[in-house]
């Protein structure tokens, strides 16, 4: 069944229900449409970008507090004169204060990995809550009344019933806004956090500004919820954006499942009913002291972590009949309109990357000892030597992905060591990598796709209102002309995990190749390949080298390098042995006595 035909249903279901249920039901259904907003940013930060936020419910505070304090203040200070009391001016000043924030706590605390963020959010969280309890002109622990209703047009959202129409439409927008999002050049760089830091920024991708993205639009959805929730309730005191509900959120969204978008609804549904439902029928049986609530929603935690670390949105999916689930809707490709931006390839000939004097060390270890080593364009040279030599690290020296302890890399005449892998990759050097870096549950297209990342510049707010079709369908061409380049082209749309490891390695090459690289690095490209494979990859990188392209590869396939390369540098004990060509590589005394053993 098409998702456009999913989707209808579900407003149909949505536009009726007002009409239908009873009162105190469509106030739940608010509840449910006001959560589900803040999960839906949750599911954006924890389950695609792999970030956990405990705070929140802090943030739908302040969009909560903003409007209450604007629209319901008698006397507004002179510095606010300007919003007039309108909760829409407020809606706006909540959304700007939500951004500062995000940017500030984001600032401080997105680049440590590990608990930093999470602890970042509790005592954000914390200190926000203690702000709204203790500022008088909030209303300290008794908050704000008498919030007004929001007029819209010559409508005075006054009910529940009103207010769940612009609750639920503002749901919707933004469940469409982050799904057109995540189907994009930036969706594809946000997807690639949870587990492809490494190989995205060597993709040109800027993490930090990805993550610093999908933090400051799960604020916005939190702030936005806590403009709503003021004027829906007339009311606030600080308890609701407290770190117990920062932690309910989270739950919701462990619920529904962080995978999915449609989870947000579905954990918010799910754990605002139980709520209710618990808080109405546990008294019965234990009597109305305590919290039990509480207890029965900890032990379901336990519970679901232990059965469905996914959460129930998968499991659903799973129960429905075949015929009855929603497609895989895949971005219909037309013919490019243009030619993608490209870097102009050096004169075949030229030098391309100069390793001059290189020296890693790690402590005492010396692992590459004043290494020497020139590539030129439209030439292939090899890198090898026994395991331990040290050509892996020589590779991340050249590649920015480590810095050398000294000497220097010079990549079309600039000194390069000390650069970032993403700056190296803006100049033209691309890479694959000696373990698979892919992003198993995206397509192998998708995957691809990241590597044309730099050739591309539609941003964020251009994603989320669709106005880079246009280059989105330019990019998805270059990655569809690289994988049948390849001899992937029947491989599109299945999910990258599913293909097999060498199929995986050859991916690698298409994804470099994306970005039109003058230098493409490969880091044992043929391992894994069979004998056809292996002779279709010598043809194709024979191919790029005729273009012009200079090709580096670490390879232990003595056949595949021998059969393919112009020349060969040796390594062993970290240093270079030999050097030249691969005829008389083969002969050389050093070379067959450290690499091959003496015994070829
Ligand atoms: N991050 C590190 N910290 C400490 N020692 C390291 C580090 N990385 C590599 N080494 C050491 O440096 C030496 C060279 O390792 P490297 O992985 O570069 O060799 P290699 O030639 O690529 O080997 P292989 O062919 O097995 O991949 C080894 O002794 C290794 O243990």
């Amino acid at each position: 069944m098409k998702t456009k035909y999913l989707l209808l249903a579900f407003a149909l279901i949505t536009l009726v229900s007002p009409l239908i249920l009873p009162a105190y039901q469509v106030t739940l259904l608010n509840y449910i449409g006001l959560n589900a907003l803040v999960v839906l940013g949750l599911i954006l930060l924890t389950g695609v970008g792999g970030m956990t936020s405990f705070g929140q419910a802090a943030l739908v505070g302040i969009g909560a507090y903003t409007t209450a304090y604007i629209s319901a203040t008698e006397q507004l200070p002179q510095w606010l004169a300007w919003t007039n009391g309108s909760p829409w001016m407020a809606l706006i000043l909540g959304i700007m204060i939500t951004i500062i924030s995000a940017i500030l706590v984001g600032g401080l605390t997105l680049k440590l990995s590990g608990h930093y963020l999470p602890l970042g959010t509790i005592a954000w969280g914390i200190s926000l809550y203690y702000f709204f309890s203790t500022i008088d002109s909030l209303g300290g622990p008794s908050g704000i009344s008498n919030i007004p209703s929001i007029h819209l047009l010559d409508y005075t959202l006054d009910s529940s019933n009103k207010m769940f129409y612009l609750i639920w439409v503002i749901l919707f927008i933004a469940i469409l806004l982050t799904k057109n999002l995540l189907n994009s050049r930036e969706g594809r760089a946000i997807r690639a956090l949870n587990g492809g830091q490494i190989m995205a920024e060597s993709m040109g991708v800027n993490t930090f500004r990805s993550k610093m993205v999908i933090f400051v639009i799960a604020s916005i959805y939190a702030s936005i919820s806590g403009w709503l929730y003021a004027h829906n309730q007339a009311f606030i005191n600080p308890t609701p954006f407290g770190l117990q509900a920062g932690i309910d959120y989270l739950f919701m969204a462990l619920l529904g499942g962080v995978g999915s978008i449609w989870g947000a609804i579905l954990g918010a549904g799910i754990f605002t009913m139980a709520r209710q439902w618990l808080q109405d029928f546990l008294p019965v049986i234990f009597g109305s002291e305590g919290h039990y609530e509480t207890i029965v929603f900890g032990l379901l935690i336990v519970v679901l972590m232990q059965k469905a670390p996914a959460g129930l949105w998968p499991m659903i999916v799973k129960l429905v009949p075949q015929k009855f689930r929603a497609k895989d809707q895949h971005f219909a490709i037309t013919p490019p309109t243009r030619e993608l931006p490209s870097l102009e390839f050096p004169l075949k000939g030229s030098v391309i990357l100069e390793a001059k004097d290189v020296t890693k060390k790690f402590g005492g270890l010396v692992a590459n000892n004043q290494m020497n080593l020139s590539i030129h364009a439209g030439e292939i040279l090899a890198l090898i030597g026994p395991n331990g030599a040290g050509k892996s690290t020589m590779f991340n020296q050249l590649s920015g992905v480590d810095v050398p302890t000294s000497g220097d890399v010079i990549f079309l005449g600039e000194k390069i060591n000390g650069q970032s892998s993403r700056e190296i990759a803006k100049k033209g050097l691309s890479r694959t990598f000696q373990h698979v870096k892919i992003l198993p549950e995206m397509t192998v297209l998708e995957n691809v796709a990241i590597g044309a990342h730099l050739r591309g510049d539609k941003g964020v707010i251009a994603s989320m209102l669709l106005l880079d079709r246009e280059e989105e369908n330019n990019l998805l061409n270059e990655a569809k002309a690289q994988l049948e380049r390849v001899g992937l082209g029947d491989y599109l749309y299945t999910e990258a995990g599913n293909l097999a490891l060498g199929q995986q390695r050859i991916l690698e090459i298409a994804r470099a190749l994306c970005a039109r690289p003058s230098l493409l690095l490969l880091d044992e490209p043929a391992a894994g390949l069979r004998f056809q494979e292996k002779r279709a990859l010598a043809d194709l990188l024979g191919k790029l080298k005729s273009e012009g392209m200079a090709i580096l590869l670490v390879e232990h396939d003595m056949d595949f390098v021998m059969n393919l390369v112009d020349r060969v540098v040796v390594m062993e004990f970290g240093q270079k042995i030999a050097e030249g060509l691969p005829e008389e590589i083969q002969k050389n005394e050093a070379v067959l006595e450290a690499y091959l053993g003496g015994a070829a």
